[in-house]
């Protein structure tokens, strides 16, 4: 789930790993939520990632809430050309503890570090954020694709486990249909 102050970049973000395109010109903010699916290859093993691109105006942060608990990871970005969306972080972090499950993958992303004219926020103070809540870090580009790819496969390798966990016990269950079987109440 891609979160961030409105106009950080995460549209864009989405649609520059989904398609390798990037949308300049007229910003239109996302009104809610969507989702976009993308396959990728994590050694060797194929990953379904269901990406969902939220709105980050204030007024669709009820609708927003809602679908913090089923991420099983958050990319939160924000602009290093805007110090707000920078500040605003730690509150978006506050809400990621109160609606978010306690073991959701977190990484913090600085967004538009193509435009290093208009830079507001040091790279060392994203990192330094990072650090503090144990969170990885890295600064990309929406426009560039620098690093895009790079954000998502980490997310990837890092659930890759958890979900062949999951897909091993699913199989085991398939397998052996006895695993599921109720006690018979004993033997006649
Ligand atoms: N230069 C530059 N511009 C970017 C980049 N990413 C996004 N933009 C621009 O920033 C504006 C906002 O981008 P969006 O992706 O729509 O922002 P958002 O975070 O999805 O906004 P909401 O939907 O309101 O939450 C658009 O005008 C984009 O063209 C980037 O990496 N570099």
């Amino acid at each position: 789930m891609l979160l961030g102050d409105s106009g950080v970049g995460k549209t864009c973000f989405l649609l520059q790993f989904k398609d390798g395109a990037f949308l300049s010109g007229t910003f239109i903010a996302t009104v809610g939520i969507d989702f976009r699916n993308k396959v990728v290859a994590v050694d060797g093993v194929k990953v379904k990632l269901q990406i969902w691109d939220t709105a980050g105006q204030e007024r669709f942060r009820s609708v927003t809430h809602a679908y913090y608990r089923d991420a099983q990871a958050l990319l939160l970005l924000y602009d290093i050309t805007s110090k707000m969306s920078f500040d605003n972080i730690r509150a978006w972090l506050t809400e990621i503890h109160e609606y978010a499950q306690k073991d959701v993958v977190i990484m913090l992303l600085g967004n538009k570090a193509d435009v290093s004219s208009e830079r507001a926020v040091r790279t060392e103070d994203g990192a330094s954020l990072a650090r503090e809540y144990g969170v990885p870090f890295m600064e990309t580009s929406a426009k560039t694709g620098m690093n895009v790819e790079l954000a998502f496969l980490a997310i990837a390798k890092h659930l890759l486990p958890a979900a062949v966990g999951f897909l091993s016990v699913a199989f085991l269950r398939a397998e052996r249909p006895w695993a599921n079987a109720q006690p018979s109440g004993g033997n006649k």
